[in-house]
């Protein structure tokens, strides 16, 4: 193949990609985040030749892509909370409604010392950025799959964060008590998958998508055993599916009938998180 300016690449993908009926601004993502230029250098960088090593590769995720793989995956990166996470098939790709998870929680607690718990981690998005912001809470890390947590484990170097790791079906070998456990599990129904988009279908890990119980299976778990591993006045916190927001705040009301639970919508009016707090 032969050499060809960014400029030319570029437009060349975004007609490939818009012939295809997918998202053009794609290729852009793909062309920085496989150069590891922010938006500047790339403006600044329309006349630099691309070499054909580059090239190729560039036109293999363009085409992949329009063959719904994710651009995240077609990377090996997503940015989550302004850091960056390797992510792999192992790995759900961190969404921007779980930001407002962490948001709400650094926005609640206090910045002293703290023992937080992250529930099925995947790349560790959760948990690292609270560690990022909040240096002096001690972070755990828990999935039940050995593959994410092993990517965790990576993100966690490369982000040079001290947490634990460990790998559990949720609280069956986890020790001690937390004043702040978080987890976003999986929480779609069987029933929804012919709703989703195939890229997440055909992509996203099975297990850090889908619950039994219309999707509740993992809060209902997480409520049972909930008491013994949060402290005296600890909190919990959830994300949870736009639909699953009374079926959700009753699971842990009637657990927990003296707790306050509370329901929050995301930037976009939907239910998506609730608090419990002790
Ligand atoms: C929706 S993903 C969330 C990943 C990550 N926390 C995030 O927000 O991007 C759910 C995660 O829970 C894990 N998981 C599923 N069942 C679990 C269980 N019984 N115990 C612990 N983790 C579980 C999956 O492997 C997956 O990594």
């Amino acid at each position: 193949m032969d050499k060809m300016t960014v400029f030319k690449a570029q437009q060349w993908a975004f007609s490939f990609i818009k012939d295809h009926g997918k998202d053009p601004s794609v290729a852009d993502l793909l062309l920085q985040g496989q150069l590891n230029w922010s938006t500047t250098e790339m403006l600044m960088n329309y006349q630099t030749q691309l070499s054909a090593e580059q090239l190729e590769r560039f036109f293999t995720n363009v085409k992949l892509y329009c063959q719904d793989w994710p651009a995240q995956y077609l990377l090996g990166k997503a940015n989550f909370f302004g850091l960056e996470f390797k992510v792999n098939e192992a790995t759900l790709i961190p969404r921007p409604e779980t930001e407002e998870l962490v948001e709400w929680i650094l926005e609640t607690e206090p910045k002293t010392s703290l023992r937080v718990l992250d529930i099925g981690t995947g790349t560790g998005a959760i948990g690292l950025s609270l560690k990022h912001e909040r240096p002096a809470w001690e972070v755990t890390l828990s999935d039940i799959s050995p593959q994410a947590l092993a990517v965790a484990k990576e993100n966690k170097q490369a982000l040079k964060l001290e947490a634990t790791l460990i790998e559990s079906d949720l609280f069956q070998n986890i020790t001690g008590k937390f004043d702040v456990i978080v987890s976003n599990p999986p929480y779609i129904a069987e029933s929804e998958a012919d709703l989703m988009d195939k890229s997440v279908l055909e992509h996203e890990p099975k297990t850090a998508l889908f619950a039994p119980d219309e999707g509740l299976y993992l809060y209902k778990k997480l409520a049972e055993k909930l008491s013994k591993y949060l402290t005296k006045q600890g909190k919990l916190y959830l994300e949870i599916g736009f639909q699953q927001g009374p079926s959700v705040v009753e699971i842990f009301s009637k657990a927990y009938p003296t707790a306050k639970v509370q329901l929050r919508q995301d930037i976009t009016g939907h239910d998506r998180m609730v608090k419990v707090s002790f």
